[in-house]
């Protein structure tokens, strides 16, 4: 499903958590949305799943305006980082829950979720740790197949073998369920191959929309004598120079083939350098 967002702001007291962004999102994509602490992620995600409304300006799913909650709640699945399902109710419970809210709903792969993250069904929610709790979250996430699913910071309490597998998971459903699956991390380097687009928002704006492997092709992190990573430099955008012992590392707007071209090491940008770049330049790359 197609998200439209035109013109869309939130306000609380004089500031602006989102500050008339306007951006689309085609169907059936992984996009990551990045941004420093209050950049407004998490005020998007609350706007885009109908949990509060916007102060201005609209968003669009598939060309209309989602008036109709039974329409949103079917359409987006929205899997916050706590407190996601009632604390009384049992796992098992939680899913009969869920599964009568969303149409793709399927059952088999929420038990062997469940299986997966050793998940006793009949245990309440109260009972569970908090990873435990991320890994509900992240099994109702999935097993909904929700067109639209959106996953703010929902790994919080587990470990990283569990991490790793909700990942895993989440890619071999998505080849073959695509949907729109929105994404927002603070532990970007962990999952930023997932992300097929990003999005970086600083202070409620847009300061990047671009596809991963533009990205990619656009930015290197190069290495070599200092006097050689120097000239490569020249007039190029830096995102980041280091220098030692007449050796100098830098990530700069530039492609690999440049860099081989000045006699230097080549290699990707991590996204979470750019991500801390880009949000240090306020209003770049707006
Ligand atoms: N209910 C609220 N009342 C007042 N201000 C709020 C409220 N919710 C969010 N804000 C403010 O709006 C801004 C954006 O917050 P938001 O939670 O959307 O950021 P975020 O990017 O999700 O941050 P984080 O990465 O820390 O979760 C922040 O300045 C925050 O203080």
């Amino acid at each position: 499903m197609k998200i439209e967002v035109n013109n869309l702001s939130k306000k609380y007291g004089e500031k602006y958590a989102l500050n008339h962004v306007s951006f689309a999102l085609e169907k059936n994509k992984i996009y990551g949305l990045l941004g420093r602490n209050g950049a407004g992620k998490t005020t998007f995600m609350n706007i885009l799943s109908g949990q509060i409304m916007p102060s201005s300006g609209e968003i669009k799913i598939a060309g209309e305006n989602p008036f109709d909650q039974q329409e949103l709640t079917e359409s987006i699945c929205l899997i916050k980082e706590s407190n996601n399902f009632p604390k009384e109710l049992k796992i098992k419970d939680v899913l009969k829950i869920f599964s009568y809210f969303y149409p793709n709903w399927d059952y088999s792969f929420a038990e062997d979720l469940l299986k997966e993250f050793n998940l006793t069904p009949r245990l309440k929610v109260k009972a569970l740790s908090k990873g435990m709790e991320s890994a509900l979250g992240i099994t109702v996430g999935l097993a909904s197949r929700a067109p639209i699913t959106v996953f703010d910071e929902p790994y919080i309490g587990m470990d990283a073998p569990s991490r790793k597998r909700f990942y895993e998971l989440l890619l071999e459903d998505y080849e073959d369920y695509p949907r729109t699956i929105i994404f927002s991390t603070h532990l970007i380097d962990e999952v930023s191959l997932m992300f097929e687009e990003v999005i970086i928002l600083q202070e409620g704006l847009v300061v990047l929309q671009e596809d991963s492997e533009v990205l990619r092709q656009q930015t290197v992190a190069v290495s070599g004598p200092t006097e050689k990573v120097d000239q490569f430099l020249q007039g190029k955008d830096v995102i980041e120079l280091k220098s030692l012992a007449g050796n100098s590392m830098a990530y700069a707007f530039g492609t690999s083939e440049e860099a081989k071209d000045f006699g230097l090491d080549a290699e990707a940008v991590p996204v979470q350098e750019l991500m801390i770049h880009l949000t240090e330049k306020k209003g770049a790359h707006a």
